[in-house]
């Protein structure tokens, strides 16, 4: 029997590889999506995640879904983390790559958190996932978000955005962070 969870994310590029990596797997879980506009707090990324899925939860009224993805630079002591989405806006590829000058150290670990809600009031669960890499001159773009600037260590001298999405989706931080999720939904009766 296949399970279904709603997604809640603006995000079009997240909702793709969630799909891809879902189908690939077999997994007998699939998603829908509603994008609803929900506030995102400062925070760890675990207080981040959790006040979104329960911001989330509050407006849909039931169960659902959320990711929150964090670039975590190694030399600034893991941020710009959850706020990668604003640095990445603010300076860009390149910026990225400048904030590293005078450190002598680029990497960084991409960090997926989805984050569960059972419904409004009830407690969320996050499941994390982590894949470690290195800033580089962006490579492969445009590509999705910070995609061209991340080599993970794994890839064979190849950024995101050079990968093919299938071998992307093998090593990501949400492919890793989805396997939790996939793992905990089927067990659920
Ligand atoms: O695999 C990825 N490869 C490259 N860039 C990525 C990836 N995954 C997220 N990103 C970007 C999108 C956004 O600039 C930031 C995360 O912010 P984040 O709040 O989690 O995403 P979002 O606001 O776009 O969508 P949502 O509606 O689900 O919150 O990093
Ligand atoms: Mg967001």
């Amino acid at each position: 029997m296949t399970k279904s969870f709603v997604f809640v994310t603006g995000n079009a590029n997240k909702l793709r590889e969630v799909q891809q990596i879902l189908q690939a797997g077999d997994s007998g879980i699939s998603c829908t999506s509603q994008s609803v506009d929900v506030p995102e707090l400062q925070g760890t990324t675990q207080e981040v995640a959790i006040a979104k899925v329960k911001a989330a939860a509050e407006k849909i009224g039931g169960p659902c879904v959320t990711e929150d993805t964090a670039l975590c630079f190694d030399a600034l002591n893991g941020l710009p983390g959850p706020y990668i989405k604003d640095f990445m806006g603010a300076v860009g590829h390149d910026g990225l790559n400048k904030m590293l000058v005078g450190f002598n150290n680029t990497k960084a670990t991409a960090l997926c958190t989805f984050a569960y809600s059972a419904g409004p009031g009830s407690e969320p669960i996050l499941f994390e996932g982590r894949t470690e890499g290195n800033i580089v001159p962006a490579r492969g773009g445009p590509g999705f978000g910070w995609d061209p600037t991340f080599q993970p260590v794994e890839s064979n001298g190849l950024t995101y955005a050079e990968m093919r999405a299938e071998d992307k989706n093998k090593i990501s931080h949400r492919y890793r962070a989805l396997e939790k999720l996939k793992t905990y939904l089927q067990a659920q009766a």
